[in-house]
Parts: C-alpha cells; structure tokens; sequence
C-alpha cells in the first residue's frame, strides 16, 4: 500500500471531498488529557500560590483500545490469498535450480496462466523475469517482485478514478452486469459517497424484475439521503430508465444512478432489453448515459472475460468495478482483463458494508497478488 493515500474523493473524483477520518497511531505518545473536572473549577483571576502544591491528579485511567478495524488493504490481500498462495507455491516449486532455465520459465509461465492471468501477461512477465537473468541465479523473492511491477504496469494505465462532470444535471451512470455480481450493492457504497460529497443523487430501481431489488435500493436511498424512483414489479425498465431521467433533470439532481437487472451476457433477448434502455435513455439526453459501470464478480474465473466482452459491445461500458475481492478472488482475471480491453477499473469492492468500496490502485493490487506486503 501506499505509504501516503490521497484523499479518497481526491483520488475518485477528482475534487476535494471529505478529509481522511484521522488513523490510531499506536506508537505516537499520549498527550496528557485536561481534566474536565479542573477547567470547570479552574479561577477567573490568578490567585496567589498556595504551598504545598496539591498533589499531581491522578492518572486517568486509559480505555482499552477498540480492536481495530481490518485495513482495506489486509481485507484485499486476503481476498487475494488464493491467487497469491497458487502463484507462491508455484514459484516456490517451479524455481529450485540454481540457474534461471527455459523450462523453469515455461512452468513458471503456466503457473501464471493456471492464475488466470491469460496468455499475453504471463508472456510478459516471463520475458521480464528472463531478461538479463537467464542461466543466472535467481531467488523466489525477486520473482515476486518482478510480478508485481510487471502486473502493476498491466493495471497502471487502466487504475482511474470515475470522473463525474459537474456541468451535467444529472450525470447518468448506468449499472450494468451478470445477475449477484453486486450492482445494486456498489450503486448504494456509491450513492453514500456521493452524498458524503454533499451532492444530490437519484437512484432508479431498474431492476424492475425482483421485488427484493427494489426494495434493496430503496433502504440504500433511505441510508444515503437519495431519492428512489421505482415502479410496480414487471413494469418496463426503459420506461422507467426514460421517467427517471425526465424526474431527475427537472429536480436539477447531479447524479443519476439506473440499476438495472442482472443478466448473463449469452441471453441475446435480456442484452437486446439493454440496449433498448440505452436507445430510450438517449431519447430524452443523446449524450447520457455518460457513464456505464460494469460490475464483475472477483470469484468469477475466465467467464468474467466473455462478461467483458459482451457487455462492452452491447452497453458500451465505459469502466469496471471488481467486487467481491475481499472473499475467494481470483484476482488474476483483473490482469487478463486489463491487458486485454484496457477498459478503466474504478473501484474495487471489499465487502458488503457502505464504506467497502475502494478506488483501485494498481500498485496495491499487484503487491497483494505477488504475495508481497502492502
Ligand atoms: N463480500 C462481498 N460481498 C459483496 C460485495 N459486493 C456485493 N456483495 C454481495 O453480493 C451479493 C449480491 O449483491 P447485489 O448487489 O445484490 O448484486 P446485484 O448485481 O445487484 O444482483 P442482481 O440484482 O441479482 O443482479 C449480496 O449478498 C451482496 O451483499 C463485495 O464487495 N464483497
């Protein structure tokens, strides 16, 4: 992890938001406490010493600390963990020659695959390591360290904050993804940052297939202070796509968020139903939505690269959030995706709770995923 986060609004977007909530530092020393009893008896006017000075106050006894909360980063890398042990254990088992070799470098090679990080990568980062050090001693650390800033200058290019632009009343984001991969739950850790912002924002349960979608967004908009715009089970989700965006423009509201059903990518006639809800947005603003964010499910293996695919093609996604990533990651996939469709990942997600959602930066990533420390 960076030693020196930059505010998180700072980083996602792009202006000064709210200060960083201020970090325990264990080893910094107590300044002593005023004691509250002494201020309220303290004298208006100074009056002449009085020997013998009173006694020094007792100390006032220290509160157990709280239990700190698991750092982002500890969750990240745990999620991690099961890509970075199988790539651990395969550097661990793959370079015990003495002399840097090509077979050593051809299964290291399928480790990276094995990993999900797709052919190209795993070219990648083998040339590098082989560079200069072939038929050359080589430690399994230095390996690690070589992946992470291979993988790190995979993500760099694609690590970018969501840029909202403040001109626009709303700014549309569209939420689209497979069914479970977290939409609804990313729109409302989104919403509550945005409010945390002090701008307005509107949610439209465009999920209009599942009651308990829509009732999901409305506590998110009961928890973060936006509207929710919503209709009866089975309505139309263009046409409310359509109304909310009309609502949301004569209420002046910044950010519209649209949810929308999950969907599998190969289901032609729910994609079609997509894009019918982007031509119907488009009817009332030609430039929105402005913003499409996929979400992608971090347990989710080589399919995540179809999802991509698909959903690029037919909704025009402007940029990912990985979510899930404090589970059972295979957090491999990100890299094949990176390298693959250099589509801007956003944000990662890092539980279920309204804080959980992170800005993603690639250098973090690629440590937690070579094994290393933050
Ligand atoms: N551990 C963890 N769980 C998450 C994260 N994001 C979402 N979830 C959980 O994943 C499940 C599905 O999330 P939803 O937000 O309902 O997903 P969705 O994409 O809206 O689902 P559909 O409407 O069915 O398509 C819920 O149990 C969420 O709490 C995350 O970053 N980490």
């Amino acid at each position: 992890m960076t030693e020196e986060k930059k505010g998180f609004f700072q980083r996602i977007f792009g202006r000064g938001g709210a200060p960083a909530e201020p970090q325990p530092s264990p080893e910094e020393p107590q300044q002593p406490r005023p004691s509250l009893f002494e201020a309220e008896l303290a004298p208006m006017t100074p009056e002449p010493p009085v020997a013998p000075p009173p006694p020094a106050p007792e100390p006032e006894p220290v509160a157990a600390p709280e239990p700190p909360r698991v750092s982002w980063f500890q969750r990240l890398k745990a999620g991690l963990s099961r890509s970075s042990n199988a790539i651990s254990q395969g550097i661990a088992s793959v370079f015990t020659k003495r002399k840097l070799d090509a077979e050593t470098l051809e299964e290291f090679e399928d480790v990276l695959i094995q990993a999900d990080l797709g052919l190209p990568a795993a070219t990648a980062i083998t040339a590098a390591i082989a560079k200069g050090r072939f038929d050359k001693e080589i430690e399994g650390d230095e390996v690690k360290t070589i992946l992470a800033e291979e993988v790190a200058k995979i993500l760099t290019p694609v690590a970018k904050p969501l840029v909202l632009d403040p001109a626009l009343k709303p700014h549309v984001i569209l939420v689209v993804g497979v069914n479970g991969t977290g939409k609804t739950t990313t729109i409302g850790k989104l919403s509550a940052k945005l409010r945390a912002e002090g701008r307005t924002v509107m949610l439209a349960a465009g999920d209009t297939f599942r009651a308990a979608a829509v009732e999901q967004l409305k506590i998110w908009g009961e928890r973060t202070g936006a509207a929710v715009v919503s209709r009866a089970i089975g309505a139309d989700a263009a046409g409310l796509a359509f109304d909310a965006l009309k609502e949301a423009q004569a209420a002046g509201t910044e950010v519209l968020i649209i949810d929308t059903a999950g969907r599998l990518q190969n289901r032609a006639e729910l994609m079609a139903e997509l894009e019918k809800i982007i031509r119907v947005i488009k009817k009332q603003d030609p430039a929105a939505p402005h913003t499409v964010l996929m979400t992608l499910d971090a347990t989710t293996g080589q399919n995540a690269l179809s999802q991509v695919e698909i959903f690029g093609r037919t909704a025009g996604v402007t940029g990912l959030v990985m979510t899930k990533l404090d589970g059972t990651a295979r957090g491999g996939i990100l890299v094949a995706i990176a390298e693959k469709y250099r589509l801007p990942i956003h944000f990662i997600g890092v539980g279920e709770g309204v804080d959980d959602l992170e800005p993603f930066e690639a250098e973090d990533f690629a440590r937690a995923i070579a094994g290393l420390a933050g």
